[in-house]
């Protein structure tokens, strides 16, 4: 036995760092990263048959590179953060707060195929209201990253039961995986609906139904 890290014996000397423990390169600067990631997407290209040399696809990796980052610029928002603009002389205000049909764009992170849908938020304040365009950021801030929708909707409930302290929370979401529509099993009209209800909404289901009856929605 030799007390080589993996990643030297897999490379024959490389430097550790260089190395993942799976073996794939690991870059030190933002630069080498892109870099990277543009040749891993040269790779997919020939993997698919194409030739990533020809004209049409030389500017190509750069752009998904690009793409990709905007899919997930989510990680680098810190959503609780974008709750701490509140209004508390509405703290009369007794009744569920409720945003519907966030339209939203994600990226399931088991094929990185679109997933598009709305999230419909309601929430029924303690002391102060949020800016309602936060709640839309917060919806935004998990779905521009890589998913699967039951995570996050949770997230989104999370954060804002952690950022308002609400006395109820309640996120639905409803979108279209690409992965089933337009691949795979490739149903087109399936739309899967996931939802999370904290507080008072998991318990009072006359909340509950004025909530579905808001966003149109069968029991
Ligand atoms: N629960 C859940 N499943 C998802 C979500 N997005 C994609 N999936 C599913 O993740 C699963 C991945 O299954 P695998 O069998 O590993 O992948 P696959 O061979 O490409 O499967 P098929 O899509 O059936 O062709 C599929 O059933 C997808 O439909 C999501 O947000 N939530
Ligand atoms: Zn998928």
């Amino acid at each position: 036995m030799t007390d080589m890290p993996v990643s030297i014996m897999r490379s024959g000397g490389l430097a550790a760092h260089q190395l993942s423990d799976d073996g794939e390169f690991v870059a030190e600067s933002g630069e080498d990263r892109l870099a990277a990631a543009e040749s891993g997407i040269r790779a997919l290209l020939r993997g698919i048959g194409e030739d990533p040399g020809r004209d049409g696809l030389l500017e190509t990796p750069a752009r998904v590179v690009r793409a990709f980052s905007e899919y997930c610029s989510g990680y680098a928002v810190d959503a609780k953060a974008l709750l701490t603009t509140t209004f508390s002389e509405v703290s009369g205000y007794q009744n569920l707060v409720i945003l519907t049909d966030i339209d939203f764009v994600s990226h399931c992170e088991h094929h990185l195929a679109p997933i598009v849908g709305k999230a419909h938020v309601a929430y029924l304040p303690a002391s102060s209201v949020v800016g309602i365009s936060k709640l839309a950021r917060v919806v935004d801030a998990y779905a521009r990253r890589l998913q699967i929708q039951e995570r996050m909707t949770s997230q989104i409930a999370q954060c804002i039961e952690d950022g308002l302290n609400p006395q109820a929370v309640g996120v639905i979401v409803d979108a279209e995986h690409g992965c089933m529509t337009l691949r795979g099993v490739n149903k087109r009209s399936p739309r899967l609906r996931t939802q999370d209800f904290r507080g008072l909404l998991a318990e009072d289901l006359t909340m509950q139904q004025r909530f579905l009856d808001a966003i149109g929605a069968r029991p």
